[in-house]
């Protein structure tokens, strides 16, 4: 196959696999590349196909080729033309009759399903009246009657469209009437010849009678015989019947009662109202607005901009003349502006409106000057964007509108309102959570996410929320999704700014406190992210905070307790959705957690949910089965289950739904779960390194992935981060040197394992801690990875790194204030620290300030007393050099974290 052969072939496989859209892969750059030939051929080539007419071309940025026979097939029409200016272009030409007009989905719905079936109906259609005020789309909707009857086949080909307006002979009659059914010679003075009527003309096609009202009397009887038989005598013949099968179809701005005889309006069995333009969603009168200037900035040839303050004038402006006078203002407008600018773009600002307009500006809305409200100018291109919301963002935005407006019309409670709201919240969680797509996130959106799952963590922590960590992540990647829609949400919102207001409002003044919880995160992560979040971007997530009637509890709670980052959360998420019904809660707790802190955790949680009767938990581990006896809850059924999985959730969901007490349900399922156990021997131990901290696991965990973003690529060795007391308490005889072959372990303090090998975290960078982890890592690097190796860990392990990397606060203010700590101790207790252990000691102290700020302080550690007597002077002297710190972030330091503290010393 010759190139050219190839490059249509592929530009056909393209089109019949790609949606239709402004995609690169249409683009001659990616043909040619595709096809390896110079940009330069495949033009060349692409423009004789067009030229052939076996491609459409749209001449946009970067012009977009497509084989126009299977653009043709996709679209369901025929294209007559193969270059259009734009996508929009092209997309308007391929609307089809009906579809043509905005609203067609919307508020002309059943007007149209009405209008086709006056076209379908057998023989040849019935008569239908239009009724509606001036400039609504009257004659526009009989217009499109007929482009439908030609498109379903109904009406032949070449079959007529005639329109006659029967004001122009309001002070003639008789001419009107010999117009319509035609006249023989001598009929009157001057019909010197037979003449055909507009019946006639109009046989087998439409004849449309605009401004029926002015029909007189007589001729509106002398049209009942053509209605009723098809026939009718021309003037001046009355012995000749004549014949014609047109489709009549009336429109009228009167009251058709008043204006219509009773007898022809009962001749015309359909009647439609076309609603006037303030009738109609505001959706739609933006949809108007942005269609008519884009379609006047194809007619002049130039970008055009509006800006904020006359796009809302236009959209404020009540029209009496309907979509008649806003296409007229608009044309109007524009025409000013071409006045008075001669630039390659055209910049629409309030002036340039009619006078009309400005004048009839109901109220002077002063707007003070404020550098951060600057009149934005919108570009129209970008104007219909959000009516194509392909993001689901800006679905979302819509959605929530739209059910809010529809909901306030219906008069909804405030809670069914936010029922509906919350659904399609839920409903874009679950599309950013399960569908591919969003599945896979970049490096730069996994630091966003961390952040951002650090900052909710925090605020929800402030506010003494207990918000699940699937939650928090579905919050972060909200973000994620945000920062990629960025700049459409602002648009959509300059255009809704004030239908969002009374939702906005509602929702301040009736959850204040879930309001400023989103707030806050959205401030923070604006703070720390360099995101501007609009405002509506907080009630979206004050709307996911609000906990509805519906999930609240009537009494009986279902609560998920397990280990593991998200394992409760997820468990309770997926039995939720599947009971569609908010029935369990879940309790996320970190791996070492103690017995206490999860009492702790629950009742806090269950002084959230009071007053509860009966509650059900389900727990990941026999260890947990103490814990109910330790819940402070009165006058409350407890039931607890152990081994949690999705399938004993969903069941005791199932039958928390059929509202069964809490001591059937915990009989019920009851032996209905075995455990299968399976055994695979033989498994070789694999190499690991283990990474380890004595501030906590998260620590650990994040110090195993700098040294894993460290490698060029993966490698067979496991990095795995571990429980600092666990292999302390336990020595040679944790579990993970059974599990693993560990070589190395790597952390800010040695827990002197015998026989292997401890590299701190300080050392990593220095040229002996790169040779140690080489050792164990260069059998499977290549000498350039070893270099790049090396360079990674001199890049990801500086101080400032690492302390940036583990913790949201600002490292360079941190370092200077551990710094001044440390320097303070040595010096009040005359002893320095060793300089080995100094990067540790750092760290450590960086993540305490932040877990301290989190009230994640450890408050209780075996041994303190003995410790608290034997050093009790230390202990003070530490106390008092971290005071500055206490004072400058609002913290107070407990006594076993000084232990921790002296330990390093
Ligand atoms: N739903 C619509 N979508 C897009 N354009 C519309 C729609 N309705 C009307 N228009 C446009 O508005 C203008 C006025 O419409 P049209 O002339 O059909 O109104 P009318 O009701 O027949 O007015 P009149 O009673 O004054 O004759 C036309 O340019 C038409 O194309």
């Amino acid at each position: 196959m010759d190139n050219k052969t190839q490059l249509l072939q592929l530009l056909k496989e393209r089109c019949e696999q790609q949606t239709i859209e402004e995609n690169e892969c249409f683009s001659a750059s990616s043909l040619a590349d595709a096809c390896h030939i110079s940009r330069n051929t495949a033009s060349q080539y692409l423009n004789e196909f067009v030229k052939q007419m076996l491609i459409v071309k749209v001449n946009s940025r970067p012009v977009y080729f497509f084989a126009k026979e299977t653009l043709e097939k996709k679209l369901g029409i025929e294209l007559t033309e193969t270059s259009y200016d734009s996508f929009d272009d092209l997309l308007s030409a391929s609307q089809k009759d009906f579809e043509k007009l905005i609203g067609h989905d919307g508020s002309l719905r059943a007007l149209i399903s009405r209008c086709q079936a006056a076209v379908a109906y057998p023989d040849h259609g019935l008569p239908i009246l239009i009724h509606g005020a001036t400039g609504t789309g009257k004659s526009l909707i009989a217009n499109l009657m007929y482009e439908y009857g030609i498109n379903q086949g109904i009406l032949q080909k070449d079959a007529r469209f005639i329109a006659l307006n029967c004001s122009e002979y309001a002070n003639n009659p008789e001419l009107l009437t010999a117009n319509l059914f035609g006249h023989v010679k001598g009929a009157y003075t001057g019909a010197d010849s037979d003449q055909p009527g507009l019946i006639q003309l109009a046989d087998k096609g439409v004849l449309f009678l605009d401004e029926v009202h002015c029909l007189k009397a007589e001729c509106q009887e002398k049209l009942f015989q053509f209605m009723d038989k098809g026939i009718y005598h021309k003037v001046g013949d009355n012995e000749n019947w004549y014949h014609s099968s047109c489709h009549l179809i009336f429109a009228t701005t009167e009251d058709p009662q008043q204006a219509l005889l009773g007898t022809m309006l009962r001749r015309i069995p359909i009647t439609i109202f076309v609603p006037s333009l303030n009738e109609r969603p505001r959706t739609e009168k933006i949809e108007l607005i942005t269609s008519m200037l884009q379609k006047e900035s194809r007619h002049l040839q130039r970008e055009l901009f509006i800006s904020n303050l006359a796009y809302q004038t236009l959209m404020d402006h009540d029209y009496k003349g309907n979509i008649g006078e806003l296409q007229n203002v608009i044309k109007a407008t524009c025409a000013n502006v071409l006045l008075h600018e001669d630039e390659e773009q055209l910049c629409i600002h309030l002036l340039d409106l009619p006078d009309a307009l400005i004048l009839a500006k109901n109220s002077l809305q002063m707007k003070y000057y404020n550098q951060e409200q600057e009149e934005t100018m919108i570009p129209v291109r970008n104007l219909n964007r959000e009516r194509r919301a392909s993001s689901p963002l800006l679905t979302l935005y819509s959605h929530i509108l739209e059910t809010f407006q529809n909901s306030r019309r219906e008069k909804e409670s405030y809670d069914q309102i936010i029922t509906r709201c919350k659904f399609h919240v839920q409903n874009f969680f679950d599309l950013l959570f399960f569908n591919q797509k969003y599945r896979f996130i970049s490096s730069n959106e996994s630091y966003l996410l961390k952040m951002l799952d650090k900052i909710c963590s925090i605020v929800m922590n402030k506010y003494s929320l207990i918000v699940p960590n699937s939650q928090i992540k579905m919050y972060s990647k909200a973000f994620v999704e945000y920062t990629k829609n960025a700049n459409d949400a602002l648009i959509w919102l300059s255009f809704h700014k004030d239908d969002v207001e009374p939702l906005c409002a509602m929702v301040k003044e009736r959850y204040p406190r879930d309001y400023s919880v989103a707030c806050e995160i959205i401030e923070n992560a604006s703070l720390n992210l360099d995101i501007q979040m609009d405002d509506f971007m907080s009630i979206i997530f004050t709307l996911a905070l609000i906990k509805t009637d519906k999930e609240e509890n009537n009494g009986r709670v279902g609560l998920i307790l397990c280990h593991g980052y998200s394992t409760a959360s997820s468990i309770a998420d997926t039995a939720n959705h599947l009971l569609h019904e908010h029935i369990f809660d879940g309790i996320d707790m970190e791996l070492k957690i103690s017995i206490d802190k999860i009492v702790q955790l629950v009742d806090d949680y269950l002084k959230q949910k009071s007053p509860i009767q009966e509650l059900i938990l389900l727990v990941d581990m026999g260890s947990l089965e103490a814990i109910y006896e330790m819940i402070s809850l009165s006058n409350c059924n407890i039931g607890l289950m152990n081994y949690v999985s999705t399938a004993t959730a969903l069941e005791v969901g199932h039958l928390i739904q059929q509202g069964k007490p809490v001591k059937d349900i915990l009989s019920e399922v009851k032996g209905q779960f075995t455990l299968s156990t399976h055994f695979i021997e033989g498994m070789q131990k694999q190499d690991a390194i283990l990474t380890i901290c004595a501030t906590g696991f998260g620590v650990a965990k994040k110090i195993s992935e700098l040294l894993t973003a460290s490698f060029p690529r993966e490698i067979p060795v496991n990095v795995i981060p571990y429980d600092y007391q666990s292999v302390l308490d336990h020595g040679r005889e944790d579990t993970i040197f059974t599990q693993y072959d560990v070589q190395l372990i790597v952390g800010t303090l040695d827990p002197q394992i015998e026989g292997i090998e401890y590299l701190a975290l300080e050392s990593v960078v220095a040229n002996d801690g790169i040779q140690t982890l080489l050792r164990y890592v260069s059998p499977y690097l290549s000498e350039p990875e070893q270099i790049l190796f090396r360079q990674n860990i001199m890049k990801n392990f500086t101080l400032s790194n690492i302390v940036n990397h583990l913790t949201i606060l600002n490292a360079e203010k941190v370092i200077d204030d551990v710094e001044d700590f440390v320097t303070e101790a040595e010096e009040r207790m005359n002893i320095s620290v060793d300089p080995t252990v100094r990067m540790g000691l750092y760290v450590h102290v960086s993540c305490l300030i932040e877990r301290l700020m989190l009230r994640q302080g450890i408050e209780h550690v075996d041994g303190i007393e003995a410790f608290r007597s034997a050093n009790a002077w230390k202990m003070e002297k530490i106390r008092e050099a971290f005071s500055g710190i206490e004072m400058h972030y609002s913290v107070e330091i407990p006594d076993p974290e000084i232990m921790y503290i002296l330990n390093y010393f």
